[in-house]
């Protein structure tokens, strides 16, 4: 039975049975978009040397320090520098100044020696104290220099001997002009300014090395010290960054791994709650497949198969459809939901490509060229213009035995989930084999019920059927009628022609039977060549009218046996009609055989009403 209705969705192949498909677990998702294709060159490293980041950390820390360091270590450096430069320019200044200061004194001397003016004379007097405090002043400067020191000395030594020559030549003067100006001409005045200059000279140009070499020494600790503080606050700064890098990568994957878990987790619930809805389907479809085999009729399996489609699925409406005997037409038997596209209530097995092909058919809202003809047309106009309408359409065959059974139709407003598409085919193909069972239930049924020679109701139909149309008669106050028929001298017929032909006569007086009662009426073979008939709500008058017929009918045909024609053969009918409330099935047979009794004994080929006291005979011949 699985295999009768082939689950194709579409062009889709056969997939795994509907059991199968409902108890997989949904698909893992594709990776996420927002997930990185593949990280940077750059960023992997730096994840792979993420455990040298805290020496980095330490490293660029040290190199910090060290730069800071080095830094105050130069600017202390720097400052000493220039005290020594500034140190060099004083010694060269208090230099100048002390031949500056002598110059003065042997220049206001000479002119006081030679005009008298006591302006001079205060000059010279003035500039003396002046001379011997540069002096002294340049032996202090150079206390740190040896050399410098000796040079200091002998200048102030020479200065102090230069003054003192002036000196003397001054107190001659102011004793002896003509003297002093005869000593002038014999000092050495002009030798001791030589010598001093030399060696002023000599004091100058070794504090102007002194001062060059203290230049280029910070010449160099300052280029030094540039390069050590760039170079190091590159590689601090280097290292920073790498850092940053790597914290930042770190902070990214964390993030990245976060979003990856919050969706993983989402999924995991999605799934968890896939599974909790694809066991209760399971458990519904299993409890609804037990329930299918206890329904006792068609109508009871369809109106259970429409509740539970409609429960499982709510967002799918549609109906059932069963074929009738003739299987030329399916009617609507049940319906579920709304209908997102309306499907007509009879349709012709033609109509439906589910049908005629035996297969699951699926359609969309405008794909109008395999649109089954039983649903609501396509609106062209929407179609024409590219509406992408969702709406969609799907017939699933009722199948057994390669026997068309009926039709489930559904139909959605938005895209199914293939879950549900598998739910309905399961629901298909459990329905199709309940109707089978109903159908096979039902024949077994009739046949049980039925003669087999006859194709009439048997005597246990009889029974069971008599009782409930009387006490529905008695219920309604209406009559009940039964007529007791029997073949006459059947078994004389028997002899003359064959059982067979006796046979063959009992069939075609059960088909003339069949053919003469109303579809309310139970027609029965009661045994031997003896028939029932229950006639309900017909009184006494219209069952005589009903048994007279049939009575004619019989006694007008013959049948063809073996190319042999037999008969006419004739019957006695015995008639009772139930009356009061108080009439019982047996009663009203016994009443019916005992005007049938009658009517044997009266001649046979008549009617007896066993309700009047006179036979009510009718004569063939009349
Ligand atoms: N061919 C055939 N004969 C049957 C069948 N059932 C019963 N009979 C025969 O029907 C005959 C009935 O004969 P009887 O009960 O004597 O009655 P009758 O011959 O019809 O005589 P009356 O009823 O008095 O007119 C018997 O010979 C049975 O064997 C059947 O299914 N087929």
């Amino acid at each position: 039975m699985h295999g009768a209705i082939a689950p194709v969705w579409d062009t889709a192949p056969v997939g795994p049975s509907p059991e199968l498909v409902l108890a997989q677990p949904p698909p893992p998702s594709p990776p996420s978009p927002s997930q990185p294709a593949a990280a940077p060159r750059f960023a992997r490293l730096a994840s792979r040397y993420r455990v040298y980041r805290l020496p980095a950390f330490l490293l660029a820390a040290a190199l910090l320090a060290v730069v800071g360091l080095a830094t105050v270590v130069g600017l202390r450096s720097f400052a000493e520098s220039a005290e020594w430069v500034e140190h060099s320019y004083q010694v060269i200044a208090e230099l100048e100044s002390t031949l500056a200061a002598t110059r003065t004194v042997e220049s206001s001397a000479r002119g006081y020696r030679l005009t008298d003016r006591p302006d001079l004379h205060a000059e010279y007097l003035s500039s003396i104290p002046a001379a011997l405090s540069h002096s002294a002043q340049l032996i202090a400067l150079t206390r740190d220099n040896p050399l410098q020191h000796r040079l200091a000395r002998d200048i102030e030594r020479r200065v102090r001997q230069r003054l003192a020559e002036i000196d003397r030549l001054l107190e001659l003067h102011l004793r002896d002009p003509q003297q002093a100006r005869l000593s002038s001409l014999t000092s050495n005045g002009a030798e001791q300014m030589r010598a001093l200059t030399a060696v002023a000279d000599n004091m100058r140009e070794h504090e102007r090395g002194l001062l060059a070499s203290r230049d280029a020494r910070t010449e160099r600790n300052a280029a030094l010290l540039t390069a050590l503080v760039i170079g190091g606050l590159l590689l601090a700064l280097s290292l920073l960054a790498l850092l940053m890098l790597s914290l930042w990568q770190e902070n990214r994957r964390s993030r990245a791994l976060e979003r990856e878990s919050r969706q993983a987790l989402a999924e995991l619930e999605a799934s968890a709650a896939e599974r909790q809805r694809l066991t209760e389907r399971h458990r519904s479809l299993s409890h609804y497949a037990g329930l299918l085999q206890s329904c006792q009729t068609l109508e009871e399996a369809l109106d259970m198969t429409a509740h539970v489609i409609a429960d499982l699925i709510p967002e799918l409406g549609g109906r059932c459809y069963v074929l009738r005997a003739s299987q030329n037409l399916a009617e609507t038997a049940a319906r579920f939901g709304r209908e997102a596209i309306a499907s007509a209530d009879l349709l012709h097995p033609n109509d439906c490509w589910a049908l005629r092909r035996g297969q699951v058919h699926r359609s969309q809202a405008h794909d109008g060229g395999v649109r089954c003809a039983h649903l609501e047309r396509a609106d062209p106009q929407r179609a024409h213009a590219g509406d992408d309408d969702p709406r969609w359409s799907l017939c699933v065959p009722l199948m057994a035995q390669n026997t068309s059974l009926g039709l489930l139709c559904l139909s959605g407003a938005r895209p199914p989930r293939e879950a549900d598409l598998a739910l309905v085919q399961s629901i298909a193909e459990q329905l199709s084999l309940a109707i089978v069972n109903l159908q096979l239930r039902e024949t077994l049924r009739v046949q049980s019920l039925r003669d087999p020679l006859t194709g009439l109701f048997n005597r246990r139909y009889l029974e069971e059927n008599l009782q409930r149309e009387l006490l529905r008669c008695q219920r309604r106050h209406l009559p009940l009628s039964v007529l007791m028929l029997d073949v006459d001298h059947f078994k004389r017929f028997n002899d003359t022609h064959g059982h067979a032909a006796g046979d063959a006569l009992l069939a075609r007086i059960g088909q003339l039977l069949q053919e003469l009662v109303r579809n309310e009426d139970i027609a029965c073979r009661y045994g031997g060549e003896e028939f029932t008939i229950v006639l309900p709500e017909a009184d006494a008058e219209a069952a005589a009218q009903r048994a007279e017929r049939i009575r004619a009918a019989i006694a007008a045909t013959t049948i063809v046996h073996l190319r042999q024609t037999f008969g006419p053969a004739t019957c006695s009918i015995g008639l009772a009609t139930s009356q009061g409330e108080r009439d019982t099935p047996q009663q009203l047979l016994q009443s019916a055989d005992a005007a049938l009794y009658r009517a044997k004994a009266e001649g046979r080929d008549r009617v007896v009403d066993g309700n009047r006291s006179a036979a009510v005979a009718s004569d063939a011949r009349a």
